[in-house]
């Protein structure tokens, strides 16, 4: 299986792009006119470039409004054919694509058409090239790429052959299953690209808003299963316009491509045992069963800070670690572990973003081909050097410098509690009733969160949810939820576009740190509430506003009402799903603790209460932590 990129798909030079695409495993890629007409150097140099750095040029793309033109342009659309096909032998590559007419003056015609292309293809042969045609969904005459392979077969050469990409199929909400009728040798080529269900012009929709397989919503899975039925075994090709991938880190755009394209195969053969694919085997995603721990990074007074904030929640100190600087603090099945060390991935998180979530471990069914499957996907395993008596926990690095950690029963590393940590004399006094981590919320950029997605998608039995827009008094933030499938592992994400949101501010404050949040759930939050205050817990203040408005919305009786005010407790329902949500202040420069009880099988986040929430933190940020407009 060979695979490859466009480089319309890349931010950058020319060589920056072919240096990213490389780094990141592609076999090849298809070569946009436009990048190569922008480069100063000449065809044979831009092959020569291409093919030092170690890949292939498979494709070049487009040549434009070829097919049914009535004379006198007919003609002249064969000379820029010539033309191109000279640049062609330059480059050093055989094949190109011919998408659609857009032309005004395009006659249509089916025979008419395929008259055009079998002549196309002899003077193509003559010179040993091939020519796949692609109908583009906004073709004046050919928009299907049904009506494609008609007149790829009527054409009746074998230098002619069809182009498929996924985003004109499925974005024209075109069957893929249709694929299945065509024989796989005619198929010359093969696009892929993924966009989030808008409603808008195809046009527009396609050249701006296309994205990696798996980060959008259409049927590329049935697209390419259907593909790989008919028997064809060229190359598989990632062909994505995105405003923001041209403007984002070409090495980081690369690397989610060559992820997404290797996770896609890896679920059609799956899905489409039959088919033949040559990709090497992996171990299928991991469920992960809930997070194991959370490890923050803090030293001195922030650690103490930090310790007094557990207490107030219920936590106890219930270990020591038998050599590093590090405790561990429980209630329920919750595991926070503080790590004051002053060398290691701890210490340098803490020097970089102050206190900080630096670790997180994820409970899954087998920790060694957890890390096998990411590491095929190009996440970099992690490690560092083991004291005496240390388990080796298989790890990895996530995005942004995080470390995620994973352990198994069978390894027996679900006793690294017992065997690296000593049992302290925890103080008495019972726990507040929390249980166990709902979810974790991480902040990232904007730009950040469809390789977040991806990432967590593609290693992990996890969906998406849609994006949600959470209105912050400064800016808006959009927040998307991965989320196990049957919510063991909750993952909210949340994309800053301004450094003036809550969001934004902690990413500014923190240097990117990424968790900003961790929810810890309770059966039952009044109770819970009730305890905290015994512990002076300082929970976030809500103003009297929202509880009247609070009444408006929910038919909620006075006495509950008057609960969840006293207890700053937030509100939710949809259907019979009840949610409750009691925040901590912010502490270390943005994060904080949510507490939340949900009821009646309530499966969001609270997203309507978010902007009260939010402009309730801000309020205690500022002066001293918040910028001010
Ligand atoms: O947007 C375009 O014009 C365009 C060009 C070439 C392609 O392969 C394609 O899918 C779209
Ligand atoms: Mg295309």
């Amino acid at each position: 299986m060979k695979t490859s990129i466009a480089t319309v798909s890349i931010s950058g030079s020319l060589p920056d792009k072919l240096e990213a695409i490389a780094a990141a495993g592609f076999d090849g890629i298809e070569i946009f006119e436009q990048d190569f007409i922008a480069h100063d150097g000449s065809p044979a140099d831009v092959g020569r470039m291409v093919r030092d750095i170690g890949l292939e040029i498979m494709l070049f793309q487009p040549f434009r409004d070829f097919e049914a033109l009535p004379e006198p342009m007919r003609v002249k659309a064969f000379d820029r054919a010539e033309l191109k096909f000279d640049l062609m032998e330059e480059l050093g590559t055989d094949l190109v694509l011919v998408c659609s007419s857009v032309h005004p003056k395009a006659l249509g015609g089916i025979d008419r058409a395929a008259a055009d292309f079998n002549e196309l293809g002899e003077r193509a042969a003559k010179r040993g090239l091939r020519v796949g045609f692609e109908a583009l969904a906004w073709g004046t005459h050919v928009n299907d790429h049904r009506d494609a392979w008609e007149i790829v077969r009527r054409a009746d050469h074998p230098n002619v052959g069809l182009i498929l990409d996924s985003f004109h199929t499925l974005g024209r909400k075109i069957d893929p299953d249709t694929i299945r009728r065509i024989p796989g040798d005619r198929i010359f080529f093969v696009q892929l690209a993924d966009a989030p269900l808008i409603e808008m012009d195809l046009l527009y929709w396609s050249r701006h808003f296309r994205n990696m397989p798996g980060e959008g919503d259409l049927a590329v899975t049935d697209f390419m299963r259907a593909v790989m039925a008919t028997g064809y075994t060229g190359p598989i090709s990632l062909e994505i316009f995105n405003d923001q991938f041209r403007g984002g880190s070409s090495k980081t755009i690369a690397k989610d491509g060559y992820r997404s394209l290797v996770a896609l195969m890896d679920d059609v053969r799956a899905a489409e045992p039959e088919a033949k694919i040559d990709l090497p085997s992996m171990p299928s995603r991991s469920a992960v069963e809930g997070v194991a721990f959370v490890e923050f990074a803090t030293r001195g007074e922030d650690a103490a800070a930090t310790e007094a904030l557990l207490k107030t929640l219920g936590f106890v100190r219930a270990g020591r670690h038998i050599s590093k600087e590090l405790t561990l603090w429980t209630q329920g099945d919750i595991r926070i572990v503080l790590n004051s060390e002053t060398t290691g991935l701890a210490s340098s998180a803490y020097t970089m973003h102050g206190t900080t979530v630096c670790d997180i471990g994820l409970s899954v069914g087998n920790a060694k081909e957890t890390v096998e499957r990411a590491t095929r996907l190009g996440a970099n395993p992690f490690s560092q050097p083991l004291g005496p008596g240390e388990l080796d926990i298989p790890a990895i690095r996530g995005l942004s410098g995080s470390v995620l950690h994973f352990i198994d029963e069978a390894s027996g590393l679900r006793d690294v509690w017992s065997v690296e940590f000593e049992p302290t004399d925890a103080e008495a006094g019972g726990d507040a009733g929390l249980t166990r981590i709902d979810h974790l919320a991480q902040t990232m950029s904007y730009d950040e969160m469809l390789s977040w997605s991806l990432f967590y998608t593609a290693l992990f039995q996890m969906r998406k949810s849609p994006m949600v827009d959470v209105v912050d008094p400064d800016g808006l933030v959009r927040s998307q939820a991965v989320e196990a499938h049957d919510g063991a592992f909750r993952i909210t994400l949340n994309g800053a576009e301004t450094h003036r949101t809550m969001a934004g501010n902690f990413l500014a404050e923190s240097f990117g740190a990424s968790v900003q949040h961790i929810a810890l759930a309770t059966d039952d939050i009044f109770a819970t509430a009730q305890s905290l205050a015994e512990r002076e817990f300082q929970p976030l203040p809500i103003p009297p506003n929202y509880y009247a408005d609070l009444a408006s919305r929910f038919d909620l009786d006075a006495e509950l009402l008057a609960r969840l005010e006293q207890a700053n407790i937030l509100y939710d329902r949809v259907e019979d799903g009840e949610f409750f949500q009691l925040y901590s202040r912010p502490f270390a420069g943005g994060m904080f603790f949510e507490i939340v009880e949900r009821r009646g099988g309530y499966a969001g986040y609270g997203a309507p209460n978010a902007p009260f929430r939010i402009a309730a933190q801000k309020r205690l940020m500022r002066p001293a932590g918040m910028p001010k407009r």
